[in-house]
């Protein structure tokens, strides 16, 4: 039933960049002379060893882009080309920008790095307030206005969008990177080589994109995927009826699963309504509690979940490669991210203990089960004077416990003399180096 149309696009390689002939950070080497500044200058070279080898030479657009449309539906629309950039904050009056198919395809000239961040809907205030604690506020002027700053970084835009545009931004180069869900970078990504997920799981917005049938009438038995398929109710004169808002990811997956005489529909809200006012048999959508589901007699069935989600934060790679600044931004703010993740639900416990070593008090404290820490408690004496003499009877230990175990914590700090407990929360565990960087430099070649 789903049919591809193949959209071929301009193969141009993207122009370098040539400013800053004089900076001594320029890393010479290449037909063309790219600057790299910030920390990252060892990440400049990689680049360019990289495009040197020549396999890695990035290429924008990608040769083509495949994109689906269901032949019950509307075909959907191409994918968008690089719009004319408004006026930047920072980085002067933005001419407009060439169309697709232009050799001067990648706006270059923009030298400020974007950030999409979903402008309505329930993703907008948790991500500020993830950014927030993460020290990275967000500086709107007014709510109306799409585009803001953060001051902690200084070389980037944020432009409040909606999630859907924020992943077309991203496709036609006038977002660098972005936050929404993982079913909007699915749907409007398209499988779209150029958005590289740098941090798949922010804790916010879960939710699963999922097949839902009524729960009556000829579906009252019906409760796999299989027997769904298996319906002989459905014919090429009579097929099985599915709207969704998600014409990308539907066709796809019933094609994958062989469902063979479907057909679908395309709406934008209150789905669950179409199956008892007679529009559909089924429905794909997203569901997270199940209540609107089971408010409107619908269910889910095995082997029906297309997709789990979550909120995502995301980069186009063809950004991460060329653009300057957008390698070290992504950097800061995964690390921040990951930080704080990892650092939510933790806490710290300081607190005293008398003993006659510090191996000693160790011992006693990992005999616990609850006192083991991230790496092992921290244990440093402490000194005071007596008679005139400076001497150790106790001992500090510094320990990260989960917030949920807390009080089983303190129960048995004190068991083995634990005394002045001290809890706060935790703000950031930065490790040595964040697993999810050393998968994007692989994923970028680096
Ligand atoms: N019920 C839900 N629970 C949790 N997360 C959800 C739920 N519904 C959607 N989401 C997540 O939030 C994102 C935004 O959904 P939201 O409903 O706020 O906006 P939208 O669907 O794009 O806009 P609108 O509903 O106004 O058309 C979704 O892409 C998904 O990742
Ligand atoms: O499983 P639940 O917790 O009940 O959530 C599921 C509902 O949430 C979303 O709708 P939304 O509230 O975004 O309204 P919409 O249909 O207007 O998009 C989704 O489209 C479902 O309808
Ligand atoms: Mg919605």
């Amino acid at each position: 039933m789903t049919a591809f149309r193949i959209f071929l696009a301009d193969t141009e390689q993207a122009p370098s960049r040539s400013s800053a002939t004089s900076d001594p950070r320029r890393t010479e080497g290449s037909s063309s002379s790219i600057f790299f500044p910030g920390p990252f200058p060892f990440l400049g070279k990689k680049i360019l060893e990289a495009r040197k080898r020549g396999g890695k030479r990035r290429r924008w657009p990608p040769p083509s882009i495949l994109v689906p449309f269901s032949t019950s539906g509307p075909p959907l629309p191409p994918p968008l080309g690089p719009s004319p950039g408004p006026t930047s904050l920072r980085s002067g009056a933005a001419r407009p920008l060439p169309l697709r198919g232009d050799p001067e395809a990648l706006p270059l000239e923009r030298t400020v790095v974007r950030l999409g961040l979903p402008s309505k809907g329930r993703m907008a205030d948790e991500t500020l307030s993830l950014l927030k604690n993460c020290q990275l506020s967000v500086r709107q002027v007014n709510p109306r206005q799409y585009v803001a700053d953060m001051p902690q970084l200084s070389n980037l835009e944020v432009w409040f969008q909606r999630p859907k545009d924020i992943v077309r931004k991203l496709r036609s180069g006038d977002l660098d990177i972005g936050i929404v869900g993982f079913d909007t970078v699915s749907e409007y990504g398209q499988g779209n080589e150029d958005l590289v997920v740098v941090h798949d799981a922010l804790e916010y917005g879960a939710c699963r994109l999922s097949l839902a049938i009524p729960k009556y009438g000829i579906f009252e038995n019906i409760n796999t995927l299989h027997e769904l398929a298996q319906m002989p109710q459905w014919t090429a004169e009579r097929p099985l009826r599915i709207v969704t808002g998600f014409s990308y990811l539907g066709p796809k997956f019933l094609k994958e699963k062989g469902l063979d005489h479907v057909s679908f529909s395309t709406a934008d809200g209150a789905l669950e309504a179409a199956p008892a006012m007679g529009i559909a048999d089924a429905i794909i959508d997203l569901v997270s509690s199940g209540t609107t589901l089971h408010e409107n007699d619908l269910k889910e069935i095995e082997g029906g979940v297309v997709l789990e989600s979550q909120a995502v934060f995301v980069a186009s790679r063809r950004s991460l490669n060329i653009r300057e600044g957008v390698l070290e931004i992504t950097h800061e703010i995964l690390e921040r991210l990951e930080a704080h993740l990892r650092a939510t639900g933790q806490v710290t416990m300081v607190a005293n203990m008398r003993g006659n070593s510090a191996k000693e008090v160790a011992e006693r404290i990992l005999s616990q089960t609850s006192l083991s820490g991230l790496q092992g408690p921290t244990i440093s004496p402490v000194y005071c004077k007596r008679d005139g003499k400076v001497v150790v009877d106790y001992y500090a230990i510094v320990i990260c416990v989960p917030q949920k175990t807390l009080y089983k914590s303190v129960q048995q700090l004190r068991s083995i003399g634990g005394s002045g407990v001290l809890v706060s929360d935790l703000t950031y565990i930065f490790e040595e180096e964040t697993p999810r960087w050393r998968k994007l430099l692989s994923q970028l070649g680096l």
